[in-house]
């Protein structure tokens, strides 16, 4: 047993330090977590051979190997996509037969982050968690809680979930992989890999340092606001003390869409976030109730994705 206990330690302790600090887990999850159960059943079987320093006497209790996993009340979608303006003439034609409303769009910056959900109770931070596979994520609101843009009290005590994008500026991402690359670390491919990097670490103390930020850009209960516009849903998100993106545009047609596309396309190098689109929506939420949804993306949104 004593071997065996040497052993699963040395595993265990390589395992973890791999995982906290280089972001790439050496082992899964489930190899972990049966070692994990071995070493503390064989430290129950032989009590005198517990050691102050063994992993599972660490402050804090238990290493949380993973995270819980939460289901969202509503389903978080996806998009459908354009690629050009064709694409756009097509959703615009499509929307005008599916309402008698009258239409216009709301143009957005599809940042390229990580989809994250915030639950609010009586204005405070409840819950976060991350996208998951749309029905299933899981819940990272301690690691949230350390990102600055993200308040713990809402202007309002609304019980609210608001949804939008964590993601890493772009000068942070160029400083963490400075850092790393000195520290003799693998250095992430790009700010979005860093933001899911960051998320992912169970200890909180590492995603603080990596300054990451949101952008949010829906509310998945919109019974909670007054709002009947998503442009108006988005300036109460900025009065509640979240934070949205403000290049954003309501237009009228496709010509003023593309405007907008090609004005982004433009300033894209010089933001300092990543986006990999545009995301155009029906303004008015009645016509969005109207048009509705497909089994994963709502019929009144489109993303127009930049070419690569
Ligand atoms: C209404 O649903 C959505 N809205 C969005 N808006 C922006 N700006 N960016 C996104 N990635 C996004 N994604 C979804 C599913």
């Amino acid at each position: 047993a004593v071997l065996r206990i040497e052993e699963l330690r040395k595993d265990l302790d390589k395992w973890n330090t791999a995982y906290n600090d280089a972001d790439q887990p050496l082992v899964e999850d489930h190899i972990f977590d049966k070692a994990y159960a071995e070493l503390v059943a064989l430290e129950a079987a032989y009590p005198e051979l517990v050691t102050p320093d063994s992993i599972t006497q660490r402050v804090g209790g238990a290493i949380s190997t993973g995270f819980t996993k939460v289901t969202h009340d509503s389903p978080m979608l996806s998009l459908g996509n354009a690629f050009n303006k064709e694409d756009l003439e097509a959703f615009d034609k499509r929307i005008r037969k599916l309402t008698e409303l009258p239409i216009e769009y709301m143009c957005e910056l599809k940042i390229d982050g990580l989809a994250v959900s915030l639950k609010y109770e009586n204005g405070r931070f409840v819950q976060g968690a991350t996208r998951g596979d749309g029905r299933i994520g899981e819940e990272i609101t301690a690691n949230l809680n350390t990102v600055k843009s993200i308040p713990r009290r809402l202007a309002q005590p609304l019980t609210i979930e608001v949804r939008g994008e964590c993601y890493m500026p772009k000068t942070s991402f160029a400083e963490l992989n400075r850092v790393r690359e000195e520290n003799g670390h693998e250095v992430f491919a790009n700010p979005r890999n860093a933001a899911a990097g960051s998320l992912r670490q169970l200890d909180t103390k590492v995603v603080a340092e990596r300054n990451l930020s949101t952008f949010l850009y829906s509310v998945a209960d919109l019974g909670s606001l007054s709002a009947t516009t998503q442009s108006g849903a988005l300036d109460e998100l900025d009065r509640l003390g979240l934070t949205t993106n403000h290049e954003r545009r309501i237009c009228q047609n496709v010509a003023e869409i593309w405007e907008f596309v090609q004005e982004f396309q433009e300033k894209r190098p010089h933001l300092d976030y990543e986006i990999d689109g545009i995301v155009i929506k029906v303004n008015s939420l009645q016509a969005q109730q109207e048009i509705g949804y497909t089994v994963k993306a709502p019929r009144w949104a489109i993303a127009y994705k930049f070419p690569a």
